[in-house]
């Protein structure tokens, strides 16, 4: 059973920057096999979060509180540097939000494939390049040119590409993609995501995919996560998440985007703006600055994330009508 789709249990989780909170209580579950996508504005501590699941936050980040658990893999949050290292890339494939830039620019991309496999000890590094040729392939690439290229001859696009090709390659069953397609116009994102999805489905693996963009993710999450001020505000099923939005901001993000809402003249932008690390309300609602149904307690107590069916969420609001 060991080379089958990990589940992830996120319980809890608080990391700080200078003791700030980037990420707050947050407790997700991903279930074994499925693709999630966490949404957000820029600076809703989407990284933040995929960092933790490597337990790869850099100072002055910490992991403050919670645990981050990986079926085969245990609370990786606990771990220390080498056990860590050891399971990144092999056993949790990632690509993240720099890869563009990420390449060694002295290093063919064919050669940093192969320090990849020969640090985490794989033996057939033909199969490796041959696997890395196909994927580079499937995704629109001459393989054999990407491989023998340095960094500054591939465009930012195929940057990107080659980012996913490295988190896909070493065959790890946890793949954590953080804004995988922003670099491609919107076509070629449709088709990578579609690639991602199949490999997903091909390897039987469990993918978390980081995005500011609902729209890109509406297409491939099984599942979604919103996330805000470093607060998850809703999560449930795609399909659910975006026929019947519940939390003021999911609604507000969905209506921002025309292709969602399917005319482009009814499409608004979410005024205001979001939170930064120094203006997070340190009580009540992180949103309420922007809500239009903010009420009384929504200043002074921080709305508790709660299960509605199949959806979680968190919001004063949202809990009255439920109870009314
Ligand atoms: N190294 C750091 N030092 C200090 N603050 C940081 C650091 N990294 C992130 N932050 C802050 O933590 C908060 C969450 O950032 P994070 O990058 O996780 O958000 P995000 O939703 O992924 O946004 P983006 O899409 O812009 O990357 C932001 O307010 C950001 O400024």
């Amino acid at each position: 059973m060991s080379k089958q789709a990990p589940g992830v249990r996120i319980d809890g989780l608080t990391v700080t920057y200078n003791n700030l909170p980037a990420v707050r209580n947050v407790s997700l579950e991903l279930p074994p096999g499925t693709i999630t996508g966490i949404v957000g504005e820029s600076g809703s501590g989407k990284s933040t979060l995929a960092l933790s699941l490597l337990n790869a936050v850099q100072p002055p980040g910490r992991i403050a509180a919670g645990s981050v658990e990986i079926d085969e893999i245990g609370n990786v949050v606990e771990f220390a540097a080498e056990q860590i290292r050891r399971v990144r890339g092999s056993q949790i494939g990632y690509v993240f939000q720099a890869a563009q830039n990420s390449l060694n620019p002295l290093k063919t991309v064919g050669k940093q494939l192969l320090d990849l496999g020969r640090s985490h000890g794989v033996e057939d590094l033909r199969g490796l390049v041959r696997d890395a040729k196909d994927l580079l392939g499937r995704m629109g690439l001459d393989g054999a040119r990407v491989l023998d290229s340095h960094q500054h001859e591939l465009s930012g696009g195929m940057r990107q590409r080659v980012g996913i090709m490295l988190a896909l390659v070493l065959n790890a069953h946890l793949v954590v993609l953080d804004e995988p397609t922003t670099a491609l116009d919107m076509i070629t994102q449709s088709t990578i995501l579609k690639i991602i999805r199949e490999v997903h489905e091909e390897r039987g693996l469990t993918t978390l995919v980081i995005t500011h963009d609902i729209g890109v993710v509406a297409e491939v999450a099984d599942r979604l996560a919103v996330m805000y001020g470093g607060r998850l505000v809703e999560q449930g099923p795609t399909r659910e998440v975006l026929a019947s939005p519940q939390h003021p901001y999911t609604r507000g993000l969905i209506r921002a985007i025309p292709r969602l809402t399917g005319d482009i003249d009814e499409a608004q932008a979410l005024p205001g703006r979001p939170p930064t690390l120094a203006t997070v309300p340190a009580e009540g609602c992180v949103f309420r600055e922007r809500c239009p149904l903010r009420m009384d307690v929504c200043d002074t107590v921080d709305p508790a994330a709660e299960a509605y069916g199949t959806r979680i969420v968190a919001c004063h609001a949202v809990k009255v009508k439920e109870h009314a």
